[in-house]
């Protein structure tokens, strides 16, 4: 197949390399010179994804928007969260009616609370069933070295989420099928959050009873919101919710993970920002997730007090006693 990837950034140029093992034509687009130039003319992207050491042929790259899709049977979006929908807008006027969209990102809209899904659905007047999102314990330099990895693919039609999961299978990737789309976007969007947390409790120096804490009451949180959202719980019990919430925690491949543990040590949101090796979707995400938990009338004491952190400079040690807080009642 012919697919677009918008987003040459770390996630994107390794999806990118997974479709092309699979046999696709695949066109990146970015937004940044450096990288479409060093992937058509060096076959590498160092900027974003340093330990790919040479892309496969048949990836290209260009920085026109209307030839990145003008041919695409699947355009995949892999920009930063926040900034998708002022990048994709430009693309509506050059899609196909019959083109499937998927989205990689896992995060919130802070300014609408919307997710991505229904953000690329509103943006570019897209049906719902040629969408679809991927989301998993892909954490990218692992899958870069071609590391077995599973992900799922979610799609209201069982016909694209095959398309895509079909696209993008290979012998080091594994997707499975889910219709549960809400809960796949939430998964990727809500274990961002937990593992701000948990990164700060290390880089705090606690050690595997408060970061077992943390974990296990974000994942009741994530259940929770998502259940009230009218996601299914299996979805968060599965390989996208704490299967992903146990790779986004324990590694500091986790842009979010490490982001948290930095604050932990005593950095400020803006020293950790700019220590940040690409987007930390979790940041901007907390704050959503306090606001969809007032609006669904879900307690979020996790991303509550991890605002508190991202807003009010509360430290590690406040984190753990905030989360403390609560009723003694239940878990
Ligand atoms: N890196 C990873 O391991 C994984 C990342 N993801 C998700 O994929 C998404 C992208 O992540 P990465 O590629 O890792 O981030 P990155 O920070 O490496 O790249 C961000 C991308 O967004 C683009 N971008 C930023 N602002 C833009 C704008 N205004 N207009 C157009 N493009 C813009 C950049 O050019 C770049 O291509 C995030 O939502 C992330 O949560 C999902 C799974 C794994
Ligand atoms: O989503 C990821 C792994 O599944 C990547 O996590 P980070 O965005 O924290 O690096």
């Amino acid at each position: 197949m012919n697919i677009a990837v918008l987003g040459a950034g770390a996630w994107g140029t390794t999806f990118g390399q997974v479709l092309a093992d699979a046999g696709n034509q695949v066109t990146m687009w970015d937004i940044d010179p450096e990288s479409v130039n060093s992937i058509n003319q060096e076959h590498r992207n160092p900027r974003r994804m340093p330990s790919i050491e040479r892309l496969p042929d048949n990836v290209r790259a260009t920085s026109d928007r209307q030839s990145a899709v003008a041919c695409a049977e699947i355009v995949v979006v892999a920009i930063a969260a926040q900034h998708a929908r002022e990048a994709l807008e430009p693309f509506k006027a050059f899609m196909h009616s019959s083109t499937i969209v998927v989205s990689l990102m896992k995060g919130i809209e802070r300014q609408t609370g919307q997710r991505m899904d229904q953000v690329v659905t509103e943006v570019l007047g897209l049906p719902l069933d040629r969408f679809a999102a991927v989301s998993g314990p892909n954490l990218s330099k692992e899958v870069a070295a071609r590391q077995p990895s599973a992900t799922v693919v979610a799609s209201s039609s069982e016909q694209t989420a095959l398309t895509v999961a079909n696209a993008c299978e290979t012998a080091y990737f594994k997707p499975f099928v889910s219709s549960d789309v809400v809960g796949l976007e939430l998964c990727g969007s809500l274990k961002n959050v937990t593992a701000l947390a948990v990164g700060m409790s290390r880089g705090a120096g606690y050690g595997e009873n408060t970061a077992a804490m943390i974990q296990a009451r974000g994942l009741a949180e994530m259940t929770a919101l998502g259940q009230a959202a009218g996601a299914q719980a299996k979805t968060f019990a599965g390989l996208a919710g704490v299967g992903d919430l146990i790779a986004t925690c324990a590694s500091s491949l986790s842009r979010n993970y490490t982001f948290g543990f930095n604050l932990g040590k005593g950095m400020s949101v803006e020293e950790a920002s700019l220590a940040s090796n690409g987007v930390a979707e979790g940041v901007p995400t907390t704050d959503a997730v306090v606001q969809l938990g007032q609006s669904l009338h879900v307690a979020t004491p996790l991303a509550t007090a991890m605002s508190h952190v991202l807003d009010q400079g509360l430290d590690g040690a406040g984190l753990v006693t905030e989360l403390f807080g609560g009723p003694i009642i239940g878990e």
